[in-house]
């Protein structure tokens, strides 16, 4: 198993949390529409440096618009973005060169190898060839890309996809890392590897910003989080000040986004699969098993 703590070149990543580093991202006024749409409904947002932040919220609450916009991707309708003290829109240049991203849909040359990827990767950067050949070769490796790196990329899987991502994200030792959902499709394996790695790149003070839908991964990793909803966001600061007197990330989560679960079990009255739920719903209608949803729950087992 590649350990991930042996990559090196991670070490002069900037953005530390000491005194006079500019924040991350500093996000101010960001608003997008997309017809009626309002994606993005006024985000002022400071990130510090040199954490692991996580950015949750449900499907739909303008997770990845905010990424896109603050990553350059999109341009706003209005407000503005800061990354590491440069504006996002007035100096671009000096912004792609601090970060690195793992964008959500994640487009990649298919008809390279993942080894001529990382090379081509870091030729664009500007990376000396033999420092991008040491660089890849230790990415290649500790994200268990080795026995693939002359695969095409069109016949890589969802995970190595990610993996290969990530590795052209890092190349460059960016200071601040943005990752939309870079865990889903990912296997447990993988996905331990990816976290030692971003574990390592944060450790040497660089910042990772992420979004996910998955609270125990957000909970157990990021030191920093926001939650958005709706276009806004709901909270942010320290993992510890967001979960509060909440039990997890997961319960403070749903109290914050205001969702009051709706009744699966009542709606759904025609759902079982089994013949407890089909009989009940949709064939006699009238069985004492099926009557009503808490009845076709509460006999399920009487019934079978
Ligand atoms: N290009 C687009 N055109 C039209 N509507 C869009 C576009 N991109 C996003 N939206 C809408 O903006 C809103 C926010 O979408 P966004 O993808 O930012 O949410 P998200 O929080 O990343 O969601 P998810 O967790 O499901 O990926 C949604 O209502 C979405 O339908």
């Amino acid at each position: 198993m590649p350990d991930p703590t042996t990559v090196e070149g991670f070490e002069t990543a900037g953005g530390g949390p000491s005194g006079g580093v500019p924040p991350a991202v500093r996000i101010e006024g960001l608003w997008k529409r997309f017809g009626q749409q309002i994606a993005v409904a006024g985000v002022d947002l400071t990130l510090p440096a040199g954490r692991f932040i996580g950015l949750v919220g449900p499907n739909g609450a303008g997770k990845t618009t905010t990424l896109s916009m603050a990553t350059g991707l999109l341009r706003p309708d209005h407000g503005r973005v800061e990354v590491a003290g440069h504006d996002v829109w007035q100096d671009p240049a000096a912004v792609k060169a601090r970060i690195g991203i793992l964008p959500e849909g994640l487009r990649l040359f298919e008809r390279l190898s993942g080894r001529e990827l990382l090379a081509y990767t870091g030729r664009l950067r500007g990376l000396p060839g033999d420092e991008v050949d040491r660089r890849a070769a230790q990415l290649l490796d500790v994200l268990d890309l080795a026995g693939a790196q002359h695969k095409l990329v069109v016949d890589y899987s969802t995970g190595m996809r990610k993996k290969i991502g990530l590795a052209a994200a890092l190349l460059h030792n960016p200071e601040v890392l943005f990752l939309d959902e870079p865990f889903e499709g990912v296997d447990p394996v993988s996905a331990q590897t990816i976290r030692g790695v971003l574990e390592r790149y944060t450790g040497s003070g660089a910042t990772v910003v992420f979004s996910s839908h998955v609270m125990e991964l957000v909970e157990s990793l990021c030191d920093w989080v926001a939650v958005m909803a709706a276009g806004q966001i709901r909270a942010h600061g320290p993992l510890e000040d967001v979960r509060g007197e909440a039990p997890s990330l997961q319960a403070a989560f749903l109290e914050l986004v205001g969702a009051n679960g709706r009744d699966a079990g009542t709606t759904l009255d025609w759902l079982g699969g089994g013949t407890g739920g089909a009989a009940g719903g949709n064939r006699t209608g009238g069985t004492a098993g099926g009557a009503t949803g808490g009845g076709a729950r509460g006999t399920a087992g009487g019934g079978r």
